[in-house]
This record gives C-alpha cells, sequence and structure tokens, in this order.
C-alpha cells in the first residue's frame, strides 16, 4: 500500500507509487558506482594496528561484535519507521508538540530544519526526510502514554524508551573505540579531556528515510549530498537497500549492506586531533539504484563539548561551536560545507 500520505507534499510529486500500473511495470535503474568491501572491526578483539591502518588508510569500517542485541536494532528500526510513516500533517504536529527535544526537516537537514525553502526540483537537492534528537533531550519526551487512544504519543514513548537503551550501546561502543582510537596517535588523555570529546550532552540521533522516487524524478537526484560528517565519530545503522557510498582515491564506491553490523566513520574532529593523519571520509548516499522501496537509517554523532577548544598542529585551535557555526554560514553563503580547510591556516580560505 501506497505511504504517499505520510511525505511532505513537495516530495509527493516525485514519488514512486508502486501501487500505480505505469511506474509498477517501469525497471528500476540500478545506475551503480562499483561496490568496495570495508575493512571490519571486531569490537570485541580491537587490533590496535590494524585500527591504525584502516583509520589512516579508510577513515571507515564496518563493525562487528559490537555487543548491540539484534532484536533492540530492529526495535529501533521499526519504532522510526513508525514515527516517519504518520500521515504528514499528524506527524509534523506530533513532532511540534515536542519542538525543543526533536527537529523534523526534509530537504537538507542542516538549512531547513523546519522543512521549508525545498526546491521543486529534484535535482541537486538532498532527497531525505528525517528527525533528530540531542542525547540529552530524549529524557524529556513523553515516558508512557497519557491515555489509550492516543497511539502517536504511545509510538513517541516507545522511541524514548529504546533510543534511551540504544543510545547507551552506541555510548559504550563510542568509548570503546575512541579509547583504542587516542591510544593509536599516542594521545596521553586525562579523564576530563577524554570525556570532553565525548559529551553525550551533545551526542546527537538522527533518522533517515529516503523516499522512493520515480525513474523521472531521480535524475542525478541525492539522498544525501557529497559530505564529511563534523562528528568525533559516527556510527551508523542502515537497512538493507543500500546507497551508502564512500569516495576512495578520486572514485566513488558504494558499500553493501551487511546485517547486524555498523558502519562508523571518522568524522573531522577526529581528523583534526590526528593532526591529519586519520581521515573524515567523504561520503553520500545515492537514491536512483533505490526508487521502488524507502531507505531507512540513523546514525549516532559523537560530538565534543561545544566549549571545548580542539587543537591540532594543523588547525587553529576552535571550539565545536564555530565549527558549526562556520559550517552553517558556509552553506548558507556557498551552498555547502567546506569545513575542516576553514581552520588551516595555511589554505587561502582562512579568514
Ligand atoms: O543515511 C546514511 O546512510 C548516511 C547518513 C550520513 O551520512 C549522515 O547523516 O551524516
Ligand atoms: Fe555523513
Amino acid at each position: 500500500m501506497s505511504n504517499r500520505e505520510s511525505y511532505p507534499p513537495a516530495y509527493r510529486c516525485v514519488f514512486n507509487d508502486g501501487d500505480s500500473p505505469a511506474t509498477a511495470e517501469a525497471e528500476p535503474v540500478l545506475i551503480q558506482d562499483k561496490d568496495i568491501d570495508i575493512p571490519v572491526i571486531d569490537l570485541e578483539r580491537l587490533d590496535k594496528k590494524i585500527l591504525r591502518e584502516v583509520c589512516m588508510e579508510w577513515g571507515i569500517f564496518r563493525l562487528e561484535n559490537h555487543g548491540v542485541p539484534l532484536a533492540l536494532t530492529s526495535q529501533v528500526q521499526e519504532i522510526s519507521k513508525s514515527l516517519l510513516n504518520l500521515p504528514y500533517e499528524n506527524k509534523r504536529k506530533l513532532f511540534d508538540a515536542v519542538n525543543s527535544q526533536i527537529t523534523y526537516f526534509y530537504g537538507t537537514p542542516a538549512l531547513n530544519q523546519s522543512g521549508d525553502a525545498l526546491p521543486t526540483r529534484a535535482a541537486n537537492v538532498n532527497v531525505v526526510e528525517g528527525f533528530y534528537v540531542p542525547i540529552s533531550s530524549l529524557s524529556k519526551l513523553p515516558a508512557s502514554s497519557t491515555s489509550d487512544d492516543d497511539a502517536q504519543q504511545s509510538k513517541l514513548s516507545s522511541f524514548r524508551v529504546l533510543m534511551e537503551e540504544y543510545g547507551r550501546h552506541a555510548a559504550r561502543i563510542a568509548k570503546s573505540l575512541f579509547e583504542a582510537i587516542a591510544q593509536t596517535l599516542n594521545l596521553e588523555l586525562s579523564d576530563d579531556i577524554r570525556s570532553a570529546y565525548l559529551s553525550e550532552s551533545t551526542g546527537l540521533l538522527r533518522v533517515y528515510r529516503y523516499p522512493r522516487i520515480s525513474r523521472e524524478a531521480a535524475g542525478e537526484a541525492l539522498g544525501m549530498e557529497a559530505h564529511r560528517d563534523s562528528s568525533v565519530i559516527s556510527i551508523l545503522k542502515e537497512d538493507e537497500s543500500g546507497g551508502l557510498e564512500i569516495m576512495k582515491g578520486e572514485e566513488w564506491f558504494g558499500i553493501k549492506p551487511v546485517a547486524n553490523t555498523f558502519i562508523v566513520n571518522l568524522g573531522d574532529i577526529m581528523q583534526a586531533i590526528s593532526d591529519d593523519e586519520y581521515i573524515s571520509v567523504k561520503h553520500r548516499v545515492k537514491t536512483k539504484m533505490n526508487m521502488t522501496t524507502e531507505r531507512h537509517s540513523m546514525g549516532y554523532f559523537v560530538l565534543p563539548e561545544r566549549d571545548f577548544v580542539i587543537k591540532s598542529s594543523k588547525y587553529k585551535p576552535f571550539t565545536y561551536a564555530e565549527f558549526e557555526a562556520q559550517v552553517k554560514a558556509d552553506i548558507q553563503s556557498v551552498g555547502s560545507k567546506i569545513g575542516l580547510p576553514r581552520f588551516n591556516p595555511n589554505s587561502p580560505l582562512f579568514l
């Protein structure tokens, strides 16, 4: 059955309604870049030498033996999906009611937090919808539904309970990985500094849905444009649809989803503290290979404390708050994130 009504009106014109005979007959266009196997890291047997090589060469890996129960991840995916599948108007109202805790968006997440100003042309727009929740805000969501008939509130409270548990696992994974990566860099970190890099108060969960879009509308549209994450570490859980791509050398490569694993990538902050030894990998999400099904994913982003000063031999000292403000300003003025080069004193971009 079509879930067209759950989409923002601006997406309905590009929606691939699988129920309609015209599109049901159409073959999905599988124009895709070559696939690549990314390295696998076993969280239970962290080999520092391998981890170092992977961080230098790839900046991304698949994590196995992570200890997150499969049932929990599936439940988190299901509840997130069912929230996004609510009729658009109800969904807006529900998220608006808890506005300061959850931010709903579609289009470019960094710009259109309220979902406004989506250009009508699908090309060059992020064809994605979702919401984000700071970890620290989960506890402010309804704990249990107030009345039996309020199915939506109860979805939200289930989301809270499941996400709190999932968030604890993600924080545990982030801590182990950060610890191991810091050792591979011979960084001597005090407890205070370690917790400033892994601030749970600024950690962020993002939940995404990439709509199925029609062949005509797909064109060159991307689910998410090429970017590097601003995080310390990002932990991604995707469904089985595929579409995530990384840039290696000068080429794009698709990454095939593998059940019960997470994809971990290093962000800009990790690149900066490694003095550019490790890389914040460029990645994107393609939608056109994926037109007959939706794609769902969610990311846990480990961010440093906002006012903690990041020091690096390659960049001028900056706080995460400054970094984020610069990213926003660049998106407004040049249309895309510039990121670390903005803080490189040798770059012509340095202000
Ligand atoms: O949805 C995905 O698979 C990737 C999302 C992503 O790259 C991000 O949120 O930074
Ligand atoms: Fe990303």
